[in-house]
């Protein structure tokens, strides 16, 4: 078992899962751009498509998280509610604190059918990544600049286009806006202390705009709000490079749903009920704490071979040529294309370091991190 734990953690076993990776996610991107054409003939085909592509992307990092590192995943919920996962559209609202959140949720997500159709209102940087970002364009994710003023008409706007979309997808937002640090959390507890809102101890101070103009756009579309709380057993901060070196998690996600006509439609109602929503979810982390659990039953949804499938198919598509190109180069080794391989390769580790920076918190953006004048009225 050390042994095998030992391999994984291997340089040769990382450029192998980085090689794959990289190498079939821009074969995907360049499919998705095939399909451009046929977004003009037949949108929804060409969304379904896109849809599968994704899958094909998203489906890796998954695999990583529970095949190669073996996170276990534990969901906390009602049991009533459970059948409905998968089966409506909603939106989920999760805390931001740790920096593989986002890979739990889409392992949920793969775990209910909805991992290459799934949504989130993202950073506009997040655009730019190779790969994922590229393929986030396809998939019809939504984009913001955290500039309210410049967000309120593309995000709405964003939004309406998914009124018909095809399948059945969860919509993610993070509603502190960025990840937690000690920092942007007194200065939002400041902004809390300011509008008379009590103080959150494991959360930032929600931003409600985005909620709410996700809830008013999407309504009638999608069922439910799934209000989910995630954390990690033994006080542990995973983190993306912890999971490709193959080491295991144990992620405890609690779930509530709660329907969407229970969401008041005006603004100020609905940022209302926003914060009381994070002050319960303060008190629910505040159990887990205390408790190391969340309340109520808990099921372990079912883990799904297609991830780990879809990896094996790339790999074995992608390490042949690989290895006739590695042949080829040590038997026609010449200075030129020795030093082209390694300026390549630089290029490519200096690529992939900056991936995997956009994940990591201490990376984190200045946002909420400014000390903001307050009118104490
Ligand atoms: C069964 C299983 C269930 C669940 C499974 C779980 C999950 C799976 C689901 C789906 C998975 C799908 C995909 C996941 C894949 C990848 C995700 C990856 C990452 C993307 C994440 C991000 O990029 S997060 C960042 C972007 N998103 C957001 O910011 C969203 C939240 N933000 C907002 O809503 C904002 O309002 C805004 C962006 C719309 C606009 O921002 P802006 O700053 O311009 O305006 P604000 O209104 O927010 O700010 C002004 C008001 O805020 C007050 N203020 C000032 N300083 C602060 C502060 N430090 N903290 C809090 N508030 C502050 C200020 O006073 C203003 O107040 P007003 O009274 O005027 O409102
Ligand atoms: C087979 C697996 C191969 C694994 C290789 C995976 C490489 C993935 C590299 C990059 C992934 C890019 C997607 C990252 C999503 C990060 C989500 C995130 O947490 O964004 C932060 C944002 O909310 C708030 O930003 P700030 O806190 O304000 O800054």
């Amino acid at each position: 078992m050390a042994l095998l734990q030992q391999l994984k953690s291997q340089f040769v076993c990382q450029m192998i899962i980085w090689y794959v990776f990289l190498v079939s996610g821009l074969i995907i991107n360049l499919l998705q751009i095939c399909t451009l054409p046929l977004w003009l003939v037949s949108k929804q085909l060409a969304r379904r498509i896109n849809i599968r592509l994704g899958y094909c992307i998203s489906s890796q990092m998954v695999a990583a998280l529970e095949w190669w590192s073996g996170t276990e995943c534990t969901l906390y919920t009602d049991p009533k509610s459970y059948p409905l996962y998968g089966n409506e559209n909603a939106i989920v609202v999760l805390n931001h604190s740790h920096e593989i959140d986002f890979l739990c949720g889409w392992t949920f997500c793969d775990r209910f059918g909805v991992l290459g159709s799934s949504k989130v209102l993202a950073k506009k940087e997040l655009s730019y990544v190779p790969v994922i970002g590229w393929m986030w364009y396809f998939l019809e994710i939504v984009f913001c600049k955290r500039k309210w003023e410049e967000d309120r008409r593309t995000v709405a706007q964003s939004l309406q286009n998914l009124r018909d979309y095809p399948e059945n997808y969860w919509f993610l937002l993070f509603c502190e806006g960025t990840r937690f640090t000690p920092k942007k959390h007194q200065i939002s507890m400041q902004v809390a202390e300011s509008k008379g809102l009590p103080k959150l101890k494991y959360h930032l101070l929600p931003r409600t705009k985005g909620f709410w103009i996700t809830v008013q756009n999407l309504r009638g579309t999608v069922a439910a709000v799934y209000d989910s709380t995630l954390n990690f057993r033994n006080n542990e901060a995973p983190n993306l490079l912890g999971v490709l070196n193959g080491r295991k998690y144990h992620a405890d996600l609690y779930v509530r749903r709660i329907p969407l006509e229970l969401i008041p439609e005006d603004e100020a109602e609905c940022a209302a009920w926003l914060h009381k929503l994070y002050q319960e979810k303060d008190s629910f982390q505040e159990h887990y704490t205390q408790t190391g659990r969340f309340p109520g039953p808990t099921v372990s949804p079912p883990q799904r071979p297609w991830a780990l499938i879809n990896w094996l198919f790339w790999a074995c598509l992608l390490l042949y040529p690989l290895g006739l190109l590695l042949a080829q180069l040590i038997s026609t080794a010449s200075i030129t294309t020795i030093l082209a391989s390694v300026a390549v390769c630089s290029a490519v580790s200096l690529g992939v370091r900056w991936m995997i920076g956009q994940t990591e918190i201490n990376r984190s953006s200045s946002y909420g991190n400014k000390e903001v004048h307050l009118n104490n009225n």
